[in-house]
């Protein structure tokens, strides 16, 4: 049987690492044996684009950005995401397509349906099974974010406050439209509390 596909999504700091990998450990215990990955990244070519998008010393428009995260999922989904789902493994992924559609659709660049094309041609159109949208505002992350990064935020994490509102504005818009697809889970309180509201939505799955 084909494995099952869940994406973590939302903005910097909200915790999406930290429940992906709570989640996989969860799916260990169980006796799965899923893929843990993220975006951008999880391949070899993906990893080396991740590199040069969030190296604060590039510089590309909002066209180019784009087609680098889709290119990079691109690699993603056929070297690492389809064959673990096609023998029957279930993936854990840190952000995925709505991340391109939250942060890059909107941005003066491609527009959605641009977005989705790109994927429907580079990745088969592969859609997340369950999208896991982790939500918190801006003020209640603020401290967790500063912990981990500092001063050091990367090309697209170091954009001003406005850009992530509206970010985080198209993250809601687009668990509005799809609501089977997307849970919306509050991601305030303890890891273990937010783990727990993540069980209840992946039990309803399996
Ligand atoms: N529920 C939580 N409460 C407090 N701190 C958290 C919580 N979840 C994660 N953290 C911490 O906040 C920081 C950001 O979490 P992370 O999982 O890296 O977020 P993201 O992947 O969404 O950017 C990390 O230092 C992490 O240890
Ligand atoms: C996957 C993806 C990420 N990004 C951005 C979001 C983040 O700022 C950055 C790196 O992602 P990530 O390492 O997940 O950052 P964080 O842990 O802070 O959430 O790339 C996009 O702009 N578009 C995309 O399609």
């Amino acid at each position: 049987m084909r494995g099952r596909f869940i994406t973590f999504e939302g903005g910097e700091g909200v915790g999406k690492s930290t429940q992906a990998r709570m989640l996989a450990a969860a799916l260990e215990a169980r006796g799965h044996r899923p893929l843990l990955t993220r975006e951008p990244g999880g391949t070899p070519g993906a990893e080396a684009i991740r590199t040069l998008l969030l190296d604060p010393a590039q510089s590309f428009g909002p066209a180019s950005e784009t087609l680098l995260f889709a290119a990079a999922r691109a690699d993603h989904v056929a070297e690492a995401i389809e064959p673990a789902l096609a023998a029957g493994r279930w993936v854990v992924c840190d952000r995925f397509l709505d991340s391109t559609r939250a942060y890059q659709g909107g941005e003066g660049g491609l527009t959605d349906a641009d977005i989705c094309t790109l994927h429907a041609v580079g990745s088969r159109g592969l859609l997340p099974d369950l999208t896991l949208l982790l939500s918190a505002a801006p003020e209640q992350v603020a401290d967790r974010l500063a912990a981990r990064d500092g001063d050091n935020s990367d090309r697209i994490g170091g954009r001003p406050a406005d850009y992530h509102r509206a970010v985080a504005a198209r993250f809601a818009a687009l668990a509005a439209m799809e609501p089977e697809r997307f849970r919306v889970i509050e991601a305030t309180g303890s890891p273990e509390e937010v783990h727990a509201r993540i069980m209840a939505e992946v039990e309803a799955l399996a």
